[in-house]
């Protein structure tokens, strides 16, 4: 049986205060951690400032995060979340706001990395290479796919070829960081294959026909080619399924700090 750490229960409880774990007392959480007896018990609910009869799913965010500082300090040598690796596939149909909620992250948790992609697209106005995308040909990104320097790439949208650098992902993820990969379908099913332990959380619209006033109304795409992308995203909502959570982007900070508590 594998063995669920107090990360894992705090996390669990955290994501669902409906839960076992999110009803469960904080006094009770602590002392069902080995090590941790009666009186550092109550001098850990007295430095947290924690009231004892407060439940885990009921703590408010300065103290979470205390608890979950606390925890990562005492236990660094526990497996990061219950056996789940730090790589996070953050995937969704066209137009619900994956980049939104992406950028979102990126000013919000800097302690996340958030991927820079490969593409063989053209820039648009104000992205920089190298920050929003490296910009490649097409001879660049065969050479990449062919020295091993793409975890994962796909061809998007019929049109342009999209990878996940491999290099500073590696990085980051053996100094401890978490990495949020903001990518398509296809991406998502390769990152899972070579790396199960990954993370995938499905970006859902509050609606059909949020998704579809969210395409309108970004305005970069001409009826046609959003038809077409109207048609894709059903295919796409369809697999939700095969994702480990999923998160409905109603309001961009919302979704996006439910992301970033999903990934620690
Ligand atoms: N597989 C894969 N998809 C990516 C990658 N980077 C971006 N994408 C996807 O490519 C699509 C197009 O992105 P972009 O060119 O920025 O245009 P957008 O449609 O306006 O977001 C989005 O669905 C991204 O999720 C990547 O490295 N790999
Ligand atoms: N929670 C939200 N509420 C309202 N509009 C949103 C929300 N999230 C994103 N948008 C808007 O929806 C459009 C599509 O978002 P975008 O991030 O480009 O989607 P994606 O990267 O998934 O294709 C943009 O105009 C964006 O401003």
């Amino acid at each position: 049986m594998r063995v669920i750490t107090p990360q894992e229960l705090l996390r669990r409880a955290l994501a669902d205060p409906s839960s076992p774990a999110g009803a469960m007392r904080v006094p009770e959480f602590l002392t069902a951690i080995p090590a941790i007896g009666e009186g550092k018990r109550d001098r850990i609910l007295h430095d947290l400032e924690i009231s004892p009869v407060k439940r885990l799913g009921g703590l408010g965010s300065r103290q979470r995060e205390e608890l979950r500082a606390f925890l990562d300090a005492r236990w660094p040598e526990l497996e990061p979340r219950g056996g789940r690796s730090r790589l996070v596939v953050l995937a969704g149909p066209t137009a619900v706001g994956k980049g939104t909620v992406a950028a979102y992250i990126k000013e919000h948790h800097p302690e996340i990395l958030l991927s820079v992609s490969a593409t063989t697209r053209a820039p648009r106005p104000g992205e920089v290479d190298g920050e929003h995308y490296f910009f490649v040909d097409d001879a660049e990104f065969d050479r990449m796919i062919d020295d091993g320097e793409l975890l994962e790439h796909a061809t998007v949208h019929n049109a342009y070829r999209y990878g996940t650098p491999r290099g500073p992902i590696e990085k980051a993820l053996a100094e401890g960081r978490t990495v949020l990969l903001e990518i398509d379908l296809q991406g998502a099913r390769q990152v899972r294959d070579a790396d199960p332990s990954a993370t995938l959380v499905f970006l859902l619209p509050p609606s059909w026909d949020e998704l579809v006033q969210r395409l309108v109304g970004r305005g970069t795409e001409d009826a046609p080619e959003r038809a077409r992308r109207l048609r894709t995203a059903k295919t796409e909502l369809a697999s939700q399924g095969e994702f480990d959570f999923r998160v409905v982007n109603d309001d961009v900070a919302r979704a996006a700090d439910e992301v970033a508590r999903l990934t620690r």
